[in-house]
């Protein structure tokens, strides 16, 4: 058979976990059906539920050696988590690397997709909830209110078209990630997906969006509080009204 080469050669699906100790294996499982050959990194924070321990005996289970586990000292947001994830895959030559959650509310099913999308020119391909043939299963009004709400906020304060950009369910092309300063990323929660987002249009990078389901977990909770939605809120405002000043500079001319 001739070798692929195709960007998405090279796979790392980083799974950052924090009390997830139920939900993992099934996803993985999926995840590793669905996409045989990537390879896999769980980022857990130390989760006092056990989901460490968890993740290693699944590392131990996996015959063909497929996945890793990053034991981190103790909770520090997904954003971080996913920072670090980056520096490890960065630095074993993954070519592309994946954001996915640990509840399933990410179908596993629609990566090949996603890496798709990123073989045919995407920098991001974002599994989005927002475009055509996208939805949401199981979520409470209010969280439909909070997400579609902060979605059309990004959009009018960043002035950009992308439909979900707070969407956790992301393939990144490394080179686009190689060229972001990491040390600046601060953001921790919904901010973190808008943060990289911006980052890579400021940067002229192809972001795209693939239609996806997704289906809001059943077991454990979500992290989401209220100073996540503050920093989002607050960072986004910061943003765009720096892009405004810029804008107005250049028009005055200096
Ligand atoms: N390592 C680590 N993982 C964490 C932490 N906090 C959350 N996670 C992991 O990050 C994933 C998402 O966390 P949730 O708490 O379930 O996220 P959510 O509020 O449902 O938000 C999801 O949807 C948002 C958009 O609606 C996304 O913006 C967000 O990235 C995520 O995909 C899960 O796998 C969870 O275990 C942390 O401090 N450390």
């Amino acid at each position: 058979m001739p070798r692929s080469t195709a960007p998405s050669e090279r796979t790392l699906v980083i799974i950052p976990t924090y009390d997830e100790r139920d939900t993992l294996p099934v996803v993985v499982e999926r995840l590793l059906a669905a996409a045989p050959d990537v390879s896999v990194l769980v980022a857990d924070d130390n989760s006092p539920d056990g989901t460490g321990e968890v993740a290693d005996r699944l590392a131990a289970e996996d015959p063909r050696g497929r996945i890793t586990v990053l034991h981190r000292k103790g909770k520090e947001g997904l954003g971080a988590a996913y920072i670090a994830g980056f520096r490890w895959g960065l630095a074993r030559d993954y070519t592309v690397l994946v954001e996915m959650d640990a509840d399933g509310s990410h179908p596993p099913e629609r990566l090949p997709a996603m890496l798709e999308a990123v073989d045919a020119g995407a920098d991001l391909a974002i599994g989005s909830r927002y475009v055509p043939g996208g939805r949401v299963v199981n979520w409470p009004w209010q969280r439909h209110v909070i997400s579609r709400g902060g979605n059309v906020y990004s959009r009018i304060m960043l002035g950009v078209g992308i439909k979900d950009i707070t969407a956790g369910y992301r393939a990144y092309r490394a080179g686009a990630l190689a060229e972001l300063d990491m040390d600046s990323i601060e953001s921790k929660g919904y901010c973190f997906q808008i943060d990289m987002t911006w980052r890579l249009l400021g940067n002229g990078r192809k972001v795209v969006e693939v239609p996806i389901t997704f289906t809001e977990r059943t077991v454990g909770h979500s992290k989401m509080s209220e100073s996540i939605f503050r920093e989002a809120a607050v960072n986004v405002a910061r943003w765009g009204w720096q892009k405004r000043r810029r804008q107005l500079r250049e028009l005055l001319g200096r």
